[in-house]
């Protein structure tokens, strides 16, 4: 079967991205499409696949999410981003609810970050702090700050599902061994986690935060838009920030603005604002029956949109 592709980033978190709204594949499909494309051997690479659905209900549109390992992720928000923009370009909206698979989200196109780097911000409440909510099988009360019995680590982590699973520790330099080590231990789907998490690293200082995640599916990538959301919450928790300020989160790949906000009744949400930037389209096909990626060719560049994230890359 041949997609017609975009291939787009968040922050340096990479993925193709179809228009999936007429096609109806199984998820046993979807997820050999995710493989073969998202490979980092292979001709297209990326983070993961992104899909732009149709919406249900109040949404616009939806977006579904694929890690490289086929495994389906209840959201992606670096990856929102472009999906939101893909489907503002394709409905003519600036603005709209966005279905995921589990919440939705609202996403909306505001001021560029930088010259011409389009910007889309996104907004979600649907934050579970249970550790039945993140998939920890050990107790009662969220994590907020404090040791996980039975994780393979000492640190104290905040455990927050964005509703994908993330455990957060706040750490005075990043070990990307020590990050390493206990992302691994995670993907091995122990008893404690069996759906796995991402687990983020966060240095909190006043130029704000840096975030660097293992994410669960993947590895080590350049940023993770739901870890960034999960950190900032955390750090608004732990009063490492003041919830309502506007936070800027660096990462590897690039940075976000980034602000939280808690309402009278409690209910917690994060904004993130971020690039949504297209750089190049293509044509795959994937052998459906093998999940074999057959052939790939880059259709078009976006030369003006990588350079203007370069030039924001340079002036970080
Ligand atoms: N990079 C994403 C998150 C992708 C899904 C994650 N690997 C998971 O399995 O939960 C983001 O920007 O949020």
């Amino acid at each position: 079967m041949r997609f017609d592709f975009i291939h787009c980033h968040g922050s340096g978190n990479d993925f193709p991205l179809i228009d999936a709204r007429a096609l109806s594949l199984s998820n046993a499909e979807w997820a050999a499409v995710a493989r073969a494309l998202a490979d980092r051997t292979g001709p297209v690479g990326g983070d993961g696949l992104l899909l732009l659905v149709p919406g249900r209900g109040e949404t616009a549109f939806g977006q579904r999410m694929f890690n490289p390992d086929g495994s389906e992720a209840e959201t992606c928000l670096n990856g929102l981003r472009c999906t939101a923009r893909a489907g503002f370009e394709a409905t003519g909206l600036d603005h709209a609810l966005v279905g995921l698979p589990k919440s939705d989200a609202l996403a909306a196109r505001v001021p560029d970050i930088a010259p011409g780097v389009v910007t889309i911000e996104t907004r979600v409440t649907s934050i579970d702090d249970s550790p039945a909510g993140v998939g920890l099988t050990v107790g009662d009360e969220p994590f907020v700050d404090a040791t996980i019995p039975g994780l393979a680590s000492d640190r104290r982590f905040t455990a927050l599902a964005m509703p994908n699973p993330h455990l957060v520790t706040f750490v005075e330099t990043i070990d990307e061994a020590e990050l390493v080590a206990l992302g691994d231990w995670c993907e091995a789907a122990p008893a404690l986690i069996p759906g796995r998490a991402n687990v983020s690293f966060v240095t909190a200082g006043s130029a704000g935060l840096y975030v660097r995640t293992y994410e669960r599916g993947v590895g080590l990538t350049d940023s993770c838009g739901s870890a960034m959301a999960a950190s900032t919450v955390a750090a608004a928790r732990t009063g490492r920030i003041g919830w309502g300020e506007d936070v800027v989160v660096r990462n590897r790949g690039g940075m976000v603005r980034a602000r939280t906000e808690r309402g009278a009744d409690g209910v917690e949400a994060v904004a993130i604002a971020g690039n949504a930037t297209f750089t190049h389209e293509g044509i795959a096909e994937v052998d459906l029956a093998t999940g074999t990626l057959v052939s790939a060719a880059v259709t078009a560049k976006r030369s003006d949109e990588i350079d203007a994230w370069a030039s924001l890359i340079a002036a970080l």
